[in-house]
């Protein structure tokens, strides 16, 4: 569970969270929608520690961030990262490590796991992102959408309670983004709590139990995918989602 209160946030004074209050709940899947520059990739970062904040307060179980720099709360940090798994939008593989070498680098370094069962841990988590035969595969002679899938296994091998995802379809083909639904799908049922920043709309239709809009900093919008997607009550929101009014037809040459 997350949850933040009145978390705000400047870049070079000018505000870039207005004030975010929100609840993250076990076996919840939220959304995280809006224009470019809203604010998503910002938000999902302060939830763990991955950014700094200058107001608000960010509670992770029993952990808590505060104001101000975060390096300067590393204890606090490592035991919500431990807990908190990040999908960054560029992936950030290691390259000198093969697909199944990503996946059970941090479980064996960082959580302690035997090599033996990590790998085979890891084995398992390709196999459920389709990538069984590409193990032994290095960064460089993979696809984007298999690096993509790499860095979800990853994730995923650290077994993390809250799971953060910014644009974790970007790379994929239509078949792989239902692939992707079916797994978080089944970690959502057994209580995962995701949060993915996306604008892939069915992802948000299919998988999400409740949708966010962001703007300016602000959420200007909550609610059902079924109720947001289809029946937005904010203007920004319309626009976003391409929506708005029609524009009256120009007669050429009138
Ligand atoms: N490191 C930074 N330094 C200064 N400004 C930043 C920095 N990172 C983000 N911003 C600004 O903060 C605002 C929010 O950015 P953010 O990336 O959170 O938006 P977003 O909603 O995720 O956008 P997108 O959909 O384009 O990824 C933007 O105006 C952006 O220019």
């Amino acid at each position: 569970m997350i949850e933040v209160e009145r978390l705000s946030k400047r870049y070079d004074g000018r505000l870039v969270l207005d004030g975010i209050d929100a609840t993250f709940s076990p076996g919840e899947v939220t959304a995280l929608v809006g224009p470019s520059g809203g604010g998503k990739s910002t938000l999902l970062r302060c939830l763990n520690g991955l950014e700094s904040f200058d107001g608000g307060v960010v509670r992770v179980g029993q952990d808590t961030l505060a104001p101000g720099d975060v390096r300067a709360q590393g204890e606090q940090v490592r035991r919500i990262r431990r807990r908190v798994g990040f999908v960054f939008q560029q992936w950030y593989l290691f390259a000198h490590r093969t697909a199944l070498g990503n996946v059970t680098e941090a479980p064996v370094h960082v959580k302690g796991v035997g090599r033996r069962e990590a790998t085979e841990r890891g084995r398992a988590l390709l196999e459920k992102v389709g990538l069984s035969h590409r193990e032994d595969a290095y960064p460089s002679e993979l696809s984007g959408g298999e690096q993509q899938r790499v860095a979800i296994a990853r994730a995923l091998a650290m077994e993390p309670e809250v799971l953060l995802m910014d644009e974790p379809t970007s790379a994929l083909d239509p078949e792989r983004v239902g692939a992707l639904i079916d797994l978080l799908e089944q970690l959502r049922a057994d209580g995962l709590t995701l949060v993915a920043v996306t604008h892939e709309m069915r992802f948000a239709h299919e998988l999400a139990s409740r949708v966010l809009v962001l703007h300016g900093g602000r959420i200007i919008e909550e609610g059902s995918p079924a109720r947001v997607l289809a029946n937005p009550h904010h203007e920004r929101t319309r626009a976003f989602l391409g929506l708005g009014r029609v524009p009256a037809l120009r007669t050429v040459g009138a």
